[in-house]
């Protein structure tokens, strides 16, 4: 385990970061009950998968994704490709997909490295100016401008994920933080295994509330918090963000998001128990693409379409389009050879099937009909 005043050495940069940058604050959608769903499933998904999925496929994903109506989406990583060579193609995705104005297009960074190639690759698009750190064209969404950067709630998964412990995970991150809100970037931070750690079992919620705190003082405008085994229940999410949320230094549900992995079926039923304490962003990818490479028997996120559904006739507004996502969770499940682990998109995709078969029936009835009269 870290120790505190590792962590506290950390907070006291705090107020040297913030002089320098402040937050970086996103503007709160004006509905109070608008939920973003970051679309995590070109990065967090395909990162999983055995097979190298192309550049190109990815691309088209994402701009699916985009005209499917999500607003951010996670294109890929700028990790080493030794770790997980399924995102090594990630500057070609970049360059290639379709950029949607307004849409945001974060990128994984883990160290100065990923950092440096991602400034080259933006170097390429738009030398950068005083007045404009890294684009200029308003008509497409900039190549990127928002980094996530991922640090764990035990050492033992820092470890497995990263090579390190959290102290030096976040002595790491700090730099790259530092040097991204310098450009103009926007930082968002993980947090992996805030229930269970597939090395270390039951996580203790004041670690991960000591980890959030300290990458939001680095500067992160959000948190995002990783059920990553996907084995958590709503009541250890309850009680989880109950935790992050109250006593002293108390973390804003504002400054949070919920990453939920699929595994037990809890998914959607943990999104809504986030969004019941007042987070207003959750993680999903399209199709339930995913699990994590470091988290055994851990399958994929929670699934876009599953959220956007269980959002429907509620209080809470979102932006992506129902039935478009299931079509691009079919597509993406069928470019990789499974099937779509979304159950509201088969079920929407299996019925509009009927309905095409019943149709199809009903016409050639009735021109049977018709000849028949007509003989
Ligand atoms: C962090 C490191 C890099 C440390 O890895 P390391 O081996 O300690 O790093 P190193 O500095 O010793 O470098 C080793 C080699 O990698 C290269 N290298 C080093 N860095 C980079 C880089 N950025 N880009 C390209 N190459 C890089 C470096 O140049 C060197 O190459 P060599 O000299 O041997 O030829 C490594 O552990 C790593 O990349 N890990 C990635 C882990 C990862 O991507 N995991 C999945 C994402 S996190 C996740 O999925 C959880 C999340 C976010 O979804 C939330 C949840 O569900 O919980």
């Amino acid at each position: 385990m870290f120790s505190r005043s590792a962590i506290r050495s950390l907070a006291c940069t705090r107020s040297r970061i913030l002089k320098s940058h402040g937050y970086a604050t996103v503007s709160s959608h004006p509905d109070s009950n608008y939920v973003t769903v970051v679309e995590v499933g070109p990065r967090d998904g395909l990162q999983n998968e055995k097979a190298v999925v192309p550049p190109s496929v990815k691309a088209e994903l994402i701009t699916r994704l985009g005209h499917a109506g999500m607003k951010v989406i996670e294109a890929g990583s700028f990790v080493s490709p030794k770790w997980i060579p399924q995102m090594a193609g990630t500057p070609e995705v970049l360059m290639s997909m379709e950029r949607l104005p307004g849409n945001h297009y974060p990128v994984l960074v883990p160290n100065m490295k990923g950092l440096e190639n991602l400034f080259a690759l933006l170097a390429t698009e738009n030398p950068p100016s005083p007045q404009t750190p890294h684009h200029a064209d308003p008509s497409v969404a900039p190549l990127t401008d928002e980094i996530a950067i991922f640090t764990a709630a035990t050492d033992a998964f820092a470890k497995a994920n990263t090579n390190c412990t959290i102290v030096e995970s976040l002595e790491r991150l700090e730099k790259v933080t530092e040097r991204a809100l310098a450009k103009g970037l926007r930082v968002r931070g993980y947090v992996s295994v805030v229930v269970i750690c597939p090395y270390s079992g039951r996580v203790d919620y004041r670690k991960v509330k000591e980890v959030t705190r300290a990458l939001l003082d680095m500067g992160c405008y959000e948190v995002s918090l990783g059920d990553t085994v996907g084995a958590g229940t709503p009541a250890d999410i309850r009680e989880m963000l109950e935790v992050v949320m109250g006593g002293d230094s108390s973390i804003p549900a504002s400054k949070l998001a919920g990453h939920f992995h699929d595994t037990y079926g809890t998914g959607v039923a943990n999104v809504l128990t986030a969004l019941d304490m007042g987070l207003r962003t959750v993680d999903a990818a399209v199709g339930g693409l995913g699990g994590c490479p470091y988290s055994p028997g851990a399958t994929g996120n929670v699934a876009t379409e599953d959220v956007v559904y269980a959002l429907r006739g509620s209080k809470y507004k979102t932006s992506g389009d129902f039935e478009a996502l299931a079509h691009v969770g079919d597509w993406i499940s069928t470019r990789i050879g499974r099937r779509s682990e979304s159950r509201a998109g088969r079920a929407i995709l299996a019925k509009r099937e009927r309905e095409r078969l019943e149709h199809d029936k009903g016409r050639d009835g009735g021109l049977a009909e018709s000849i028949s009269a007509k003989l």
